[in-house]
Order: C-alpha cells, then sequence, then structure tokens
C-alpha cells in the first residue's frame, strides 16, 4: 500500500515537472517572438517549429533557401526576421551594413551555426578547423601557419598538378563525347575538384576522377551529413532507417579522419627521416605547423579535412554554373573561345603566366559568381544591442548577410539578372559589399587564388577540346546542400570541336 501511494507521489511529481518544463520552454518561445516582433518577416507556420518552409527546403532539396529569402525581401524589405524552431536569423540585403559588420572582427561566427562543420551525430568532423572555429584568437594563430601556403607564389609553382588532373578530366569526358548522351558535368566537376585537392593539398596517390574509392565515397557521405543533421529530428530519430544512416556517417568520418592522421603522420615521418619531400601545400606548412605553432594531430586532421569541405564543392559548383551561364549566352561564348583560342592554343601546360593573360575568362567567372555564388552569405553573431537601419536587433542573434539576394537586385546591379560578363570591366569598390562570394574581412576565403587558379586551368582544357550544348529540358533551378547547385545537374551533350 504503501509503495502504490509513494509511486502515485512519484508519478504526479514527474508530471509536475515535465509540465513545468512545458510551460516555461513555451513561455521562453512566446518571449522571442515577443523580443523580435518589431522587426518585419513572414507569419510563422508553427508555434514550435517557427518557418517550416526552412525544414522542408532542408529536407527535399528542390529549392534553395537563398532564392526564398530573396522573395522575402520583396515582401518585407532589407531587413526581416525569420525562426528555425525558437532561434531568430536576423536577414539583411544592405550593403552599408555587410561593410559594417564583416569588416568588425568583434563580430564573430555563430558557434550555433557551424555545430554539424565542427561534429555530426558526436563524431569530430571538421573539428577546429578554418572554416568551424569560432575562437577568434585561436583561429588567427592557426590562418596565420596556412597563408603562406595559399598565397599566389607558392600555388604557381603547383600549376603542373592542376594540370595533371584537368587532363584526366579531360580523358574522362573524352569517352562521353559523342554528342548525343546526356551528361551531368556537375559530376564530373565534382571528380576533377576532389582530385586536385587531394594532389596539390596532400600528393595522395590513387585517381579520384575515373574510380568510386572509398575515400570519395566517404566525402560524399560527409557532406550531405552536414546538411542533413542540422535537422534535431534526424538526430534523434529512433527508426532502423536513421540509426543505420547516423552510423554510415560515423563510419565514413572515421574512414576520412584516420586517413589524415595517416597521410601526415607518413610526411612527418619522411620530415625526420629527412627524405625529400612532395611539392604540396601540406609539405609547406606542416613544419611550421606542428614544429612551431605546436598544433596537435588532431588539430591537423581538422584542417585535412576542412579543406576537402571548403575547397571540392564550391569549385565544382562554379565551374557547373559557368557552363551554364556559357550554354544560355552564346554570344559570351563565343568570345570567351576566341580568347582561349588565341592565348591558349593548342599549348598542353598551362602556365600561371598564361592565365593572367585571360581577362575576359576573369570576368565570366565574377560574373558567374554574382549570380551564382556557391556560398549564399555571410552569417555574424551580434555582440551587443545594434540599431540596423532602424531596428533594434538584440545582442546574441545571428544576422544573415545575403549575398544571394543583393547580387540579384535591381538597386545594386544594373539589368541585374543578365549575364553580363563586362560589368565587371570596371573597378567599383562599393560592389564588393553587395556580392562576396569569397566572404570579406579577415574569415574570408584562403582558398580564393587556389579556386580561381585551378577554375581558369579546367576551363581552358575543357573548352580547347569540347564543345558543350545545354540539354535543353533539365531544371536551372537551384537547391541548397550548404553549398548552391543546378537541380539538373548541368547536363550537357558534348562533342569534340572541330578546329
Ligand atoms: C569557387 C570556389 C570557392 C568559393 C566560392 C569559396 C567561398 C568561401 C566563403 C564564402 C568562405 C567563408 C565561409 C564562412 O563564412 O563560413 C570561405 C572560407 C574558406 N574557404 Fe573557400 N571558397 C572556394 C574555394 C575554396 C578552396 C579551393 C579552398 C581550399 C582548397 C577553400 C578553403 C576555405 C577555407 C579554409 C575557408 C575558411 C577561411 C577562414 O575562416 O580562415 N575555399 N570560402
Amino acid at each position: 500500500m504503501f509503495v502504490l501511494i509513494l509511486l502515485q507521489y512519484i508519478l504526479v511529481l514527474l508530471v509536475l515537472v515535465v509540465a513545468g518544463f512545458a510551460f516555461i520552454y513555451v513561455a521562453y518561445i512566446k518571449y522571442i517572438h515577443f523580443k523580435f516582433s518589431h522587426i518585419p518577416g513572414p507569419k510563422r507556420e508553427s508555434f514550435i517549429v517557427g518557418h517550416t518552409f526552412i525544414a522542408k527546403i532542408v529536407a527535399e532539396r528542390t529549392s534553395s533557401l537563398a532564392e526564398t529569402f530573396l522573395e522575402l525581401h520583396y515582401k518585407y524589405g532589407k531587413v526581416f526576421v525569420v525562426f528555425y524552431l525558437h532561434m531568430p536569423f536576423i536577414a539583411v540585403a544592405d550593403p552599408a551594413v555587410v561593410k559594417r559588420i564583416m569588416l568588425d572582427n568583434k563580430y564573430l561566427k555563430p558557434a550555433s551555426n557551424y555545430q554539424t562543420f565542427q561534429s555530426i551525430f558526436g563524431q569530430r568532423f571538421m573539428g577546429k578547423g578554418l572554416v568551424s572555429e569560432t575562437d577568434h584568437e585561436r583561429w588567427a594563430l592557426h590562418r596565420r601557419v596556412f597563408n603562406p601556403a595559399f598565397h599566389r607564389k607558392y600555388l604557381m609553382e603547383l600549376t603542373g598538378t592542376f594540370n595533371e588532373s584537368a587532363d584526366r578530366l579531360v580523358k574522362y569526358l573524352s569517352a562521353k563525347a559523342d554528342g548525343k548522351t546526356e551528361v551531368k558535368v556537375m559530376g564530373a566537376f565534382e571528380r576533377v575538384t576532389l582530385d586536385i585537392i587531394c594532389k596539390v593539398g596532400f600528393a595522395m596517390e590513387g585517381d579520384m576522377i575515373f574510380s568510386d574509392t572509398p575515400f570519395s565515397d566517404a566525402i560524399k557521405t560527409g557532406l550531405g551529413a552536414m546538411y542533413t543533421a542540422s535537422s534535431p529530428w534526424i538526430q534523434m530519430d529512433p527508426r532502423k532507417e536513421a540509426r543505420d544512416y547516423r552510423k554510415k556517417v560515423i563510419k565514413a568520418i572515421t574512414l576520412l579522419r584516420d586517413t589524415g592522421v595517416k597521410v601526415i603522420t607518413d610526411r612527418f615521418e619522411a620530415m625526420k627521416q629527412e627524405k625529400e619531400l612532395p611539392k604540396d601545400i601540406l609539405s609547406y606548412v606542416i613544419k611550421s605547423a606542428v614544429v612551431e605553432e605546436n598544433l596537435s594531430m588532431e588539430e591537423m586532421v581538422d584542417h585535412f579535412l576542412t579543406f576537402f569541405v571548403a575547397g571540392q564543392e564550391t569549385t565544382s559548383d562554379l565551374l557547373s554554373f559557368v557552363l551554364i551561364c556559357l550554354g544560355k549566352n552564346p554570344h559570351v561564348l563565343k568570345k570567351l573561345l576566341e580568347e582561349v583560342d588565341t592565348v591558349i592554343g593548342d599549348k598542353e601546360v598551362i602556365e600561371y603566366d598564361d592565365i593572367i593573360k585571360l581577362e575576359y575568362m576573369m570576368l565570366v567567372i565574377k560574373e558567374t559568381l554574382r549570380l551564382y555564388p556557391p556560398v549564399t552569405g555571410g552569417v555574424r553573431l551580434i555582440s551587443e544591442d545594434v540599431d540596423i537601419l532602424g531596428y533594434k536587433i538584440p545582442a546574441g542573434c545571428s544576422l544573415f548577410m545575403m549575398g544571394y539576394g543583393m547580387s540579384r537586385m535591381e538597386e545594386y546591379f544594373k539589368d541585374a539578372l543578365i549575364f553580363n560578363p563586362d560589368r565587371f570591366k570596371e573597378e567599383d569598390p562599393q560592389r564588393m559589399y553587395a556580392t562576396f562570394p569569397f566572404s570579406l574581412g579577415a574569415r574570408s576565403c584562403i582558398g580564393q587564388q587556389f579556386a580561381l587558379i585551378e577554375a581558369r586551368i579546367i576551363l581552358c582544357k575543357i573548352l580547347q577540346k569540347f564543345n558543350f550544348q545545354l540539354v535543353p529540358d533539365q531544371s536551372f533551378g537551384i537547391f541548397d546542400e550548404l553549398t548552391i547547385k543546378p537541380i539538373g545537374g548541368c547536363a550537357n551533350y558534348i562533342s569534340f570541336r572541330e578546329k
């Protein structure tokens, strides 16, 4: 009898505790909603989930948040708020605000936005690599170590390796160049950009273009999971399918990190034995990173993975969108081909001195990055209450700078939706705060020169050899998977050029 009464008491107590927590949670959400009620924005579809369209876009991958945010801007203005669960995101489309926030180091990257970069399902992924480190001091120390290895001067010496991978891409596409096979070129670009990071970054053996390796499969799984795992539901879903998926991701990340440990340990050994080191980025940094700055193996592996994640799909997305823009604008393609034929001709090894002469190609790349920046904006944590275009933004929330959106606004770019590389002929310092594909300020892309050398060598090689004709009935819309991608995969019919 006594036990029964005790159990009843415990049950009542439990119900009260749960109800108490529920009450506090609901009161907290109400308070958050109230706190941001002065900022315009669409009506929330759900009290708990917030704006459900965000979760839907993440889950379905048939549309893009960047595009949706642009539509919201037209309805709600230059500052608006959306909620993912109880978390508010303030979107801003104003170059002056971008300049003020992105150039000020007191506004850090918000840790909450980089959680799935650091670890996925409890498994360390990119950890505290350059992209995901949110502590400014620690980040600055690591960035100092890597800066010289990504400098143009050093990369210029590695163009031979870029050429070799690009040559194998040409061989890979040649097998499909019958003029009638539909080729999703985005997949081929993903292969070559992975191959290039393997070789230029870490002199890793093995081919990533012709074969799917456990490493390349694991990279794909890891990249996909960074986006998927941001959903709390995917993290907790008890069903077998979800549990199996989590196991698969953890296994893939373990393989990637183990590979990193092996590559770095082998190089360290080679250095100790005073063997000749391969010419790559790892050789350049390993001495200062491990010996002078005392970076641990764990931190080095964080950086190893970071370069794959940050450098692979961004560059393959850029190349896919270049081909799409060229396919849709034959007059631009014609002018670019004339330049490639004149400057490069049949040259087989393309040097840095060659690519800097390709002025029109650089304009084409800049204009593509304006319309299709693979990373669609920058996000910063607001450390104190600030006034943004007349709205008081409370400390502690994330401000999202709409790079994709502003790049497409008539207010900042005349005939904004027209692909016109010539608009970049004239320098305009103000424009850089409305279109900033490599981000801005201290946390801007360390791999910008790497990507631009890589993209130009690949473009030269494929334009020397092939005609590309876009498959007409594919979707040219975009979807998000951390970076934006063409839904149709940049499908082309490829044939050999007759000169
Ligand atoms: C077209 C190609 C590329 C684009 C558009 C691009 C864009 C960006 C952007 C927007 C950021 C800032 C990310 C953030 O705010 O979290 C970034 C950072 C970074 N990118 Fe790139 N990227 C490209 C290629 C590369 C390549 C090829 C590499 C390396 C091989 C690379 C390595 C990095 C790293 C390490 C960071 C973090 C920098 C730091 O905070 O110190 N990126 N990139």
